[in-house]
């Protein structure tokens, strides 16, 4: 067993989901963060954690290839860029070996493709900025520590544009001057938890959501008039009440406190309508190549009907539905659904349709009801679908599927449901959305064409609503 503070020897192996090297040292391991494979390192111990240690380099004798001087000086403390210390073409090799290995260990037979590079390193169009005061009591902007609620002060983060940085620290001031103070986690005190800034690439226009501890805000109207006389692009500012103990960072009421409470952007020749709370993908120009290849592989016809499962404003369906006869979008989050109906208007799109629903329980009625769709095209969250929505996915036997995910870990589970099914996906393709993150971005195509490789019983999943819940959260939890 290692102490803390004891001094260890040894070569990096591998590197975690984390992005932390890993140290073997008997059969424990000591995750190091900013460390890289073959790197030859003496660590010390500063933490104990549940799979082993954490162990900070104190001395590098065996530098890698792969390692270059950080762009950024918050680069190891902000938790934000885990692999900013990597050379980028190396960290395009570690994604992909990543999900190569993935998909061996699901035994998925699948070509799975190099992973094509952002176009821009400052490619994020959404910021989410934490206050809080330093030792010396000053307000300070930044992001979060890893698995920590302290804040690295951070005045220019290379990922977005200056101009968002620059809005960040104008409400640092105005907090000052204005004596507005930022909420304690620990304490449970204060006023402003959050910024959350959008930035429409094409339109240039801002939206700021201003995430509280409570809806009463006594200094709005100098606040909103001085935040706007500083930065004219601001084209709304929305107050957000969050007043639940969590990390989650918005709440669910709002009040517009100027302008429309959304803004405008434009997305393969559309224009979308985006407010706070909807999901819009945060890469501008690589969601535009990857929805580009989705249409691509599905191949679309004028006859089609074509769902557009966990549609967020509908970005995916609107801009194929010149393509195609109709479009079905299901999405669970009600203001998305808004902003996808007017979204449909302002593109003068009359062949889509947009349904607030959990898609699982929609694609089961639709199965039950035995619609008809020649093509599904699915992008869930990071936990992925669940056999609920693949069970009458395939039931539905839509010619096509193509699936993206932010998470191609999840992916390849749901792949592996899917070709059960008789659903065939030979290759895979990846897009780096997220430049020095150790996340990727990867879209599928499954053609109906394989034998079913296990007996699948219908209507196996589903039976009860009680049987369904406890399914799904096994399921989720991977057992
Ligand atoms: C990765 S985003 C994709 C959104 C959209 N396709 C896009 O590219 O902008 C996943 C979306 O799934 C939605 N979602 C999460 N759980 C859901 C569920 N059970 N049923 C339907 N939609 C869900 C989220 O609100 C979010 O909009």
């Amino acid at each position: 067993m290692l102490k803390l503070q004891q001094r260890v020897q040894g070569v990096i192996t591998a590197i975690d989901a984390h992005g932390r090297g890993i140290l073997p040292y008997g059969k424990e391991r000591i995750f190091v963060p900013a460390a890289l494979p073959d790197e030859q390192v003496e660590v010390t111990i500063v933490k104990m954690i549940k799979e082993g240690y954490i162990g900070a380099i104190t001395r590098l004798t065996h530098p890698s290839q792969d390692r270059v001087e950080p762009p950024c000086p918050h680069a190891h403390s902000c938790g934000g860029c885990q692999l900013m210390h990597m050379a980028p073409a190396a960290q395009l090799r570690w994604k992909q070996q990543r999900i190569i290995a993935a998909a061996k260990k699901e035994k998925l037979s699948l070509r799975i493709h190099d992973v094509v590079p952002s176009p821009a390193a400052a490619c994020r169009n959404k910021v989410i900025a934490s206050f809080g005061k330093d030792r010396n009591g000053m307000i300070t902007a930044g992001l979060y520590e890893e698995s920590s609620h302290r804040i690295v002060a951070i005045d220019r983060c290379l990922l977005h544009p200056a101009s968002c940085d620059a809005i960040i620290q104008t409400i640092r001031t105005l907090m000052k001057e204005l004596r507005i103070e930022p909420f304690d986690v620990r304490k449970r005190q204060g006023f402003l938890r959050h910024v959350q800034l959008r930035w429409g690439v094409r339109s240039g226009e801002i939206l700021v959501t201003l995430v509280a501890s409570e809806s009463r805000f006594p200094a709005r109207k100098r606040f909103v008039q001085a935040l706007l006389q500083a930065h004219p692009a601001i084209r709304s500012i929305v107050l957000n009440v969050n007043r639940r103990d969590t990390s989650i960072v918005l709440g669910s009421e709002e009040h517009i406190l100027y302008g429309s409470g959304w803004i405008c952007d434009e997305l393969l020749g559309r224009q979308f309508h985006i407010s706070s709370s909807s999901f819009y993908q945060i890469n501008h120009d690589q969601c535009e190549r990857l929805y580009q290849k989705a249409y691509d592989l599905l191949e679309l016809k004028k006859s089609d009907r074509l769902l557009d499962a966990y549609c967020g404003i509908g970005t995916i369906g609107l801009c194929a539905a010149s393509q195609v006869k109709e479009v079905i979008g299901v999405e669970l989050n009600a203001q998305a659904i808004a902003d996808a109906r007017i979204n449909a208007k302002r593109n003068k799109i009359t062949n889509a349709r947009f349904i607030c629903e959990d898609a699982s329980r929609f694609l089961l009625a639709a199965a039950n009801q035995h619609q008809r769709y020649d093509a599904v095209l699915l992008d869930p969250p990071r936990e992925g679908s669940t056999p609920m929505f693949l069970d009458a996915c395939a039931r539905l036997q839509p010619a096509r599927i193509a699936y993206i995910s932010c998470n191609p870990l999840t992916q390849l589970r749901d792949l592996k449901i899917l070709a059960q099914y008789g659903y065939v996906c030979d290759e895979l393709f990846l897009y780096d959305m997220f430049p020095m993150s150790t996340h990727t971005e990867s879209v599928a195509l499954l053609k109906k064409g394989g034998q079913r490789t296990t007996k699948v019983r219908r209507g196996s999943v589903a039976r009860t609503q009680k049987d369904r819940g406890a399914h799904e959260k096994r399921y989720r939890h991977g057992k």
